[in-house]
């Protein structure tokens, strides 16, 4: 099919076709082709193309080129879709449209395995949520997260790809030889990555199969020997690591301030506590910061290092992060 077409020195292609691709002019539906020293960069608008090489337009056959298939191609809308391991999972309450977004996705060119559909919540102590699956059948994967994996089945554990950008953001806090502590440690997306920067952490999780899953994961990532993973209730294993952490991750955000007291008999003389919380929007700071100070006593000062909203979670209430340092008084 002929298109039209800026034909310039192949030298000049590179720089030509991103000026053509700034102004919009770039055709992105067929095939640059090379014939000698010219090369031909197919434009979609001849009146878009910068003056100065409007003269070089010629029409000229050109390829179409493959396009990837994407779910929105096929389905003509664009739909909610989130990425974990090979497994992608929907929201959709409708059920036929479900099914046509999960029949989409296996057409296309996502690479897939399963497709789910959220069911319920997230429920109960162990925070899972049930699952429609509605294409493939297995709900166990591996999930890549910064250069770390994670083996996890989404059915028997809780996690959540969308905090990866905020467990980054502690993560990269950790310095070697630290101890952390992190209270409701899941399947490791913070102790495995914490125990990579060359911190001994102890990982202490309610869910059986969530810790079967964090000691595999520690020794996934080559960090078995520096991550004890504990299977049980935090408040219980507090006395055998009283005093020893220099950090605490607190993922645990409608019930952490029932832990406070637990946080501060495992907290060493100079302690980060990453303290998560949802609470309304016009006070998201203020009850987890009251809370801490009260915990603390006078036993520590507490000082709100970073006050963070890490996403909305319902119409107006946040998911927060405090970093609070407790200095011992
Ligand atoms: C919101 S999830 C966070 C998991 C992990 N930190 C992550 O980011 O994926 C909270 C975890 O706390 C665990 N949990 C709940 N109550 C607990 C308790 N009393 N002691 C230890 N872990 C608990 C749950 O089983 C769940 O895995």
């Amino acid at each position: 099919m002929s298109v039209p077409c800026v034909a310039v020195e192949r030298e000049r292609g590179e720089a030509v076709r991103e000026r053509l691709a700034d102004a919009d002019a770039l055709d992105g539906d067929h095939e640059i082709a090379v014939d000698g020293d010219t090369i031909y960069i197919p434009v979609t608008d001849s009146e878009a193309v910068p003056v100065d090489l409007a003269p070089t337009i010629v029409e000229r056959d050109a390829a179409e080129r493959d396009r990837p298939r994407t779910p929105a191609a096929i389905l003509g809308y664009e739909p909610s879709l989130e990425r974990l391991g090979d497994i992608v999972i929907i929201d959709e309450d409708d059920d036929e449209r479900a099914r046509e977004i999960a029949e989409a996705v296996m057409a296309s060119d996502v690479p897939c395995e399963t497709v789910l559909n959220r069911a319920s919540p997230i429920e109960g102590e162990l925070r899972v949520r049930r699952w429609d699956v509605l294409a493939g059948d297995g709900t166990e994967t591996v999930h890549r997260e910064y250069g770390h994996e994670f083996a996890l089945d989404v059915a028997e554990v809780y996690f959540s790809p969308r905090l990866a950008t905020e467990r980054h953001r502690v993560i990269e806090q950790v310095a070697p030889e630290e101890t952390v502590v992190d209270m409701f440690a899941g399947v490791g997306p913070y102790a495995v990555p914490m125990a990579g920067r060359g911190a001994d952490v102890v990982a202490c999780d309610l869910n059986e199969r969530a810790v079967e899953y964090l000691r595999e994961n520690a020794e996934r990532n080559g960090v078995g020997d520096r991550v004890t993973a504990i299977a049980g209730d935090v408040r219980e294993v507090a006395d055998e690591y009283a005093g020893v952490a220099d950090r605490l991750v607190m993922n645990l955000p409608h019930s952490a301030d029932e832990f406070l007291d637990t946080a501060v008999r495992l907290a060493g003389d100079d302690c980060v506590v990453h303290y998560y919380d949802i609470q309304h929007e016009d006070d998201p700071f203020g009850p987890g910061a009251r809370a801490i100070r009260a915990a603390a006593g006078d036993t520590y000062d507490a000082t709100v290092e970073t006050e963070r909203v890490v996403r909305s979670y319902a119409p107006h209430e946040y998911n927060v992060c405090l970093d609070v340092r407790l200095t011992r008084a």
